[in-house]
């Protein structure tokens, strides 16, 4: 893919292998409206965006948003990456004949979302390069994968936000990008932590 973004000669490589990118190379925006497709649009993906039909009705693009509006933003770029684990929990405090107060198990989803604004990006491009994200998934296989999670969270309800709350304490620190982590007991729910 060639270097230039648009047809208009608004923007210059992200990319550019030929040496260090120093903060003045990277891509500015003009003080006048920025075109659609370099500003992020939201995920398209079916039950994703909290507002359905919004990107549908913006033809599948954000509005258009002025400079001011991306300098206010401090993570307009996100990745995600997914990760799986099995385990069995059984809940506590729910009413009378609750099915999930019984013993049971799921096949976990674990989505880790990391953002960063434009000019933090890394040489190749990347909020943080995927690969890097390998070390979370040796830790839920060491830590939760096959296990039961009321005994590998003791003090809480292991409940999908409870999940979601205590994977972010965990990681943050080691991926200061990380904005959210999102856990999913079934293909229909998700909890998200989004501090
Ligand atoms: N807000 C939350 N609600 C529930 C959680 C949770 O972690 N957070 N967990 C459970 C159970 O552990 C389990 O996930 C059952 O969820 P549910 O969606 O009800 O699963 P079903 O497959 O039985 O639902 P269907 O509607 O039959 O597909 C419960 N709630």
């Amino acid at each position: 893919m060639s270097g230039s973004r648009g047809s208009g000669d608004d923007f210059r490589p992200i990319v550019d292998q030929s040496g260090p990118a120093p903060a003045a190379r990277l891509p500015r925006v003009r003080r006048t409206t920025v075109k659609a497709p370099l500003v992020p649009t939201l995920p398209a993906r079916p039950g994703r965006d909290p507002r359905p039909g919004r990107a549908a009705a913006l033809g599948g693009r954000a509005p258009h948003l002025t400079s001011c509006d991306l300098d206010r933003r401090t993570a307009v770029l996100s990745i995600t990456k997914e990760f799986h684990f099995s385990a069995s929990h059984r809940l506590d405090h729910l009413p009378q004949g609750h099915p999930c107060g019984r013993l049971h198990g799921h096949n976990y989803v674990v989505e880790l979302e990391l953002g960063a604004h434009p000019d933090e990006l890394t040489r190749p491009g990347f909020v943080r390069d995927y690969g890097e994200l390998a070390i979370f998934r040796k830790w839920l296989d060491d830590t939760v994968d096959h296990r039961h999670l009321n005994d590998v969270l003791p003090d809480r309800n292991p409940s999908a936000e409870h999940l979601a709350m205590w994977i972010y304490g965990m990681w943050k620190e080691e991926f200061p990008q990380l904005i959210a982590v999102r856990v999913s007991e079934t293909p229909k729910t998700w909890a998200t932590y989004r501090p």
